[in-house]
């Protein structure tokens, strides 16, 4: 999965999703479906971007006591995606858990998802990290400790912010996967997001997978958005 742009298909609706794809017909993407999309469509919208081709990370950032993360795990590996994840504040036993229950419910001879854990969202600023989270360290320090234990509970990488991709590939090798959103143009808004970067920089940071979601989903023209951001990410050009 290494040095794929993920698009974060962050819809209401199947129909929507139906709609955004229509003009990518032919090209295997490689999508991300969330909260707001799986929780109206279930598994079957997994079943139909699977069908089509596509690969699909289920960012449902599993987060609960570890027996409860290992059943829910085990229904998952059971729709076939690509890339799974949990929050590593559940801890080492929650993911060990995670990745007994994908072992358990991935059919003998397939290969089980990938699974990759949430360090620190990258909505999340030093300062509201420390005041409203009470981690009083850096934001590095807290990524870095949180994707040593992911790395320790046999995970595959995390989801942190290009800023600190670096860093984990310095002290965690670079099979470790750095999968990360927050990722924008120059001078794009920035939303919600608070730790941002702009493509170029996640790529010379050594990033394994970019996730990029409003910036193509809702422009005018995803199609030419999305090839504009393949280049940039790929380097064409450069
Ligand atoms: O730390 C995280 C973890 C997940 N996300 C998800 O990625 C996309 C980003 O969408 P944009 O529109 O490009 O901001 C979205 O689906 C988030 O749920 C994240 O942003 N940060």
């Amino acid at each position: 999965m290494d040095n794929s742009l993920i698009i974060a298909l962050d819809f209401p609706s199947g129909q929507d999703v139906s709609n955004f794809i229509k003009p990518f017909a032919g090209q295997k993407l490689f999508v991300k479906i969330g909260m707001e999309l799986f929780y109206q469509e279930g598994p079957s919208i997994v079943y139909q971007l699977k069908e089509l081709g596509h690969r699909v990370f289920l960012d449902l950032k599993l987060h609960d006591i570890p027996n409860t993360v290992k059943s829910a795990m085990k229904g998952l590996a059971r729709l076939n995606c690509d890339l799974v994840n949990v929050h590593a504040a559940g801890g080492k036993e929650m993911m060990q858990a995670a990745l007994e229950g994908l072992e358990a419910g991935t059919a003998a001879g397939s290969k089980r998802p990938l699974c990759i854990a949430v360090t620190q969202l990258t909505s999340t600023s030093q300062e509201q990290m420390n005041k409203e989270q009470l981690i009083p360290v850096s934001l590095n320090e807290s990524v870095l400790h949180y994707a040593s234990l992911t790395k320790e509970a046999g995970l595959d990488g995390v989801v942190c912010s290009a800023w600190e991709a670096g860093m984990l590939r310095e002290n965690l090798g670079q099979a470790f996967l750095t999968v990360c959103p927050g990722i924008r143009m120059e001078n794009d808004n920035v939303q919600d997001q608070k730790r941002v970067a702009t493509p170029e920089f996640a790529r010379n940071s050594g990033v394994s997978s970019i996730v990029v979601g409003r910036s193509i989903t809702r422009s005018a023209d995803p199609l030419t958005s999305y090839q504009q951001w393949m280049e940039a990410w790929k380097g064409v050009n450069k």
